[in-house]
């Protein structure tokens, strides 16, 4: 694991950007398309406004979320609505979504559609997390009903997930999907995320399910 510490967030989100950017480009370079998987929340906002306005080859990028709350895309907690409002703009436009929802009751009703879907994108050319304080990343919160099934090397591409933690119920990515990234880059910001990180490395993934990723990932921290 690499931990890189900015000045500020500003310069963090500037810099990070600018990485993914590159990275895409060579993914671009090397297969003639990329795909590019983010976390949705409330920290990767800049980013994706900095990302939006890139000369990048946008219409040979699959853009995917980690991580789905199970709501509709007009609700505020959607992080589909919040990719189409913040990346999926301007120059990034041209990009494919690859959709992590679609309406139905229960992540269940689409889980193999949906999965389906993101086949063909596998495996991952960048891919961004976020981190919650409580050390979940993506949708793999400590203590969740599907956590240890979505940690093993055998979990398939996508779980419903549901934890008292997470509010409404959930899909996400497994472990082993993420895990497979080429590129893998953990966004926090604060002391708080700091030190939960830096706990992180000493738990199991059952109590703290980002460790899973930590090993080959690069940490971009700003206070
Ligand atoms: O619920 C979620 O939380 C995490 C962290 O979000 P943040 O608001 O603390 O930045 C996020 O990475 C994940 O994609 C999202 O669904």
């Amino acid at each position: 694991m690499e931990f890189r510490t900015y000045p500020d967030r500003e310069m963090l989100m500037i810099d990070l950007a600018d990485r993914i950017a590159s990275e895409l480009r060579a993914a671009l370079a090397q297969n003639g398309r990329a795909t590019l998987s983010v976390p949705g929340g409330t920290t990767p906002g800049p980013i994706f406004d900095i990302l939006s306005g890139l000369d990048l080859d946008w219409a040979n990028v699959a853009v995917m979320l980690n991580d789905e709350r199970w709501v509709p895309e007009d609700s505020p907690r959607s992080n589909t609505r919040l990719l189409r409002e913040r990346l999926l703009r301007d120059k990034a436009a041209a990009a494919t979504l690859v959709p992590l929802y679609a309406d139905a009751p229960r992540p269940e009703d689409r889980m193999d559609a949906l999965a389906e879907g993101i086949t063909p994108h596998l495996p991952i050319d960048v891919l961004l997390l976020g981190m919650g304080a409580d050390m979940h990343t993506a949708s793999l919160f400590p203590g969740a009903d599907r956590l240890e099934e979505a940690l093993s090397d055998d979990a398939p591409i996508l779980l419903p997930m549901r934890a008292e933690a997470a509010g409404e119920p959930r899909i996400t990515l497994s472990a082993p999907i993420l895990r497979d990234a080429m590129n893998i880059h953990i966004l926090i910001t604060g002391s708080e995320k700091r030190a939960a990180l830096e706990r992180a490395e000493h738990l199991p993934e059952t109590e703290a399910p980002v460790r899973a990723l930590l090993k080959s990932a690069t940490i971009h921290w700003a206070d």
